[in-house]
């Protein structure tokens, strides 16, 4: 049993360049490709498809991009996270940091300045900032956190929160977030997912058997769903939905920030948001419940450039609603998650 005075949370966030300068945006990119579970192919393959094609091609315009969102205190997702950071600390009385997956602060930073905090630490708790799991998510954040704490030998206890996909706090606050938006006119909500290979939910189904093979899988009861990214994500826009009472026909889901030739989860946005219109789903509200805090893939590929194909497709209005960022009622999900875990385990 160890006592709350014992305990530390670390929030942790994908993480993002250290600047729009193409040598960091480049470094951001070779840590983030060349991690075995995002891009899966055999080392030496890998690091010459990375190091040879994918980055020298993308570092220029991946830098772009980053710039055209780029707010003055830094990225949005290292400054989003941090303003949650505090947002949590406010109201938990255990000190909170935040690491990053890739790029900075690392998660041997974080660990240290909870025991610099609190030399006597006992236990660390680790939540991803992933709602769903997919292996280059939610597992390679908690794998990383794993694999320091163990090179470390830290003393301290690391607990990982699960996925929360379906927990009704975490739903709740979706919901919200998105209520204010559906008071205006509008044809259709798509909830817009990051997709990842169709290989990975192959390859990450358990019961090898079931993901992408059985009819309607997302549906049919499985141990394999403990770890599918496609369900996890079906279930969240399901819960979402009828939380807010959208009849069936008025929502849909996607995935968006396809990379290289593979086929990944489908409908692609992109692809939707140019026939969307031609189906009279002419007034689009998209959200996008996979990213806790806007990023570069909401602010820039969605609000951007989804929006200008979609207006440039026959699209009226387009509003994408913002991730939760600091939404007191998200702020209140992860408190009461850490909560249970600290009750679970502390005296
Ligand atoms: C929501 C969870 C995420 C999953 C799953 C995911 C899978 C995944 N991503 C790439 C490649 C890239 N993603 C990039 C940006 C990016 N990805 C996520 C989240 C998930 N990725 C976020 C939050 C961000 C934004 C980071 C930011 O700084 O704002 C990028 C970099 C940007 C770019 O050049 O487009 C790449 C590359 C793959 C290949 C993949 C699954 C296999
Ligand atoms: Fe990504
Ligand atoms: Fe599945």
């Amino acid at each position: 049993m160890v006592s709350k005075s014992e305990v530390g949370i670390i929030l942790m966030n994908l993480g993002s360049p250290d600047s729009t300068a193409v040598p960091d945006v480049k470094r951001y990119l070779l840590e983030f490709l060349m991690d075995k579970r995002v891009i899966d192919y055999p080392w030496l393959f890998r690091k010459i498809l990375i190091e040879g094609i994918i980055v020298p091609r993308r570092a220029e315009k991946s830098a772009e991009a980053y710039s055209s969102i780029w707010w003055e205190d830094g990225s949005p997702l290292i400054v989003l996270t941090k303003q949650l950071q505090a947002a949590v600390q406010h109201d938990m009385d255990v000190p909170v940091e935040i690491a990053m997956r890739y790029g900075n602060p690392h998660p041997e930073v974080a660990f240290g300045n909870l025991l610099k905090k609190n030399p006597q630490l006992k236990e660390v708790i680790l939540l991803p900032l992933y709602p769903h799991y997919a292996m280059s998510s939610y597992e390679t954040a908690a794998e990383y956190a794993k694999e320091i704490h163990k090179k470390k030998k830290y003393k301290f206890k690391l607990s990982v929160i699960p996925p929360f996909y379906d927990e009704p706090a975490y739903i709740d606050a979706v919901a919200e977030s998105m209520r204010p938006f559906l008071q205006q006119s509008h044809d259709y909500v798509l909830f817009s997912y990051h997709g990842v290979p169709e290989r990975h939910i192959r390859k990450g189904d358990v019961t090898g058997h079931h993901c992408m093979k059985v009819t309607d899988c997302c549906h049919v009861k499985s141990p394999a769903h403990e770890f599918c990214y496609r369900h996890q994500v079906t279930i969240t826009a399901e819960l979402v939905a009828a939380k807010l009472g959208l009849p069936r026909e008025k929502w849909g889901i996607s995935f968006q920030s396809r990379l290289g030739r593979e086929e990944w989860l489908k409908p692609y946005t992109a692809g939707l948001l140019e026939t969307l219109p031609k189906e009279g789903k002419k007034k689009l509200l998209v959200v996008c419940p996979a990213f806790v805090s806007d990023c570069l893939e909401t602010l820039e590929e969605i609000a951007v450039e989804g929006k200008h194909s979609f207006m440039n497709n026959g699209g009226d209005s387009f509003t994408m609603i913002p991730c939760l960022n600091v939404h007191p009622m998200w702020v209140n999900a992860i408190v009461k998650y850490c909560n249970q875990i600290m009750q679970a385990e502390t005296v």
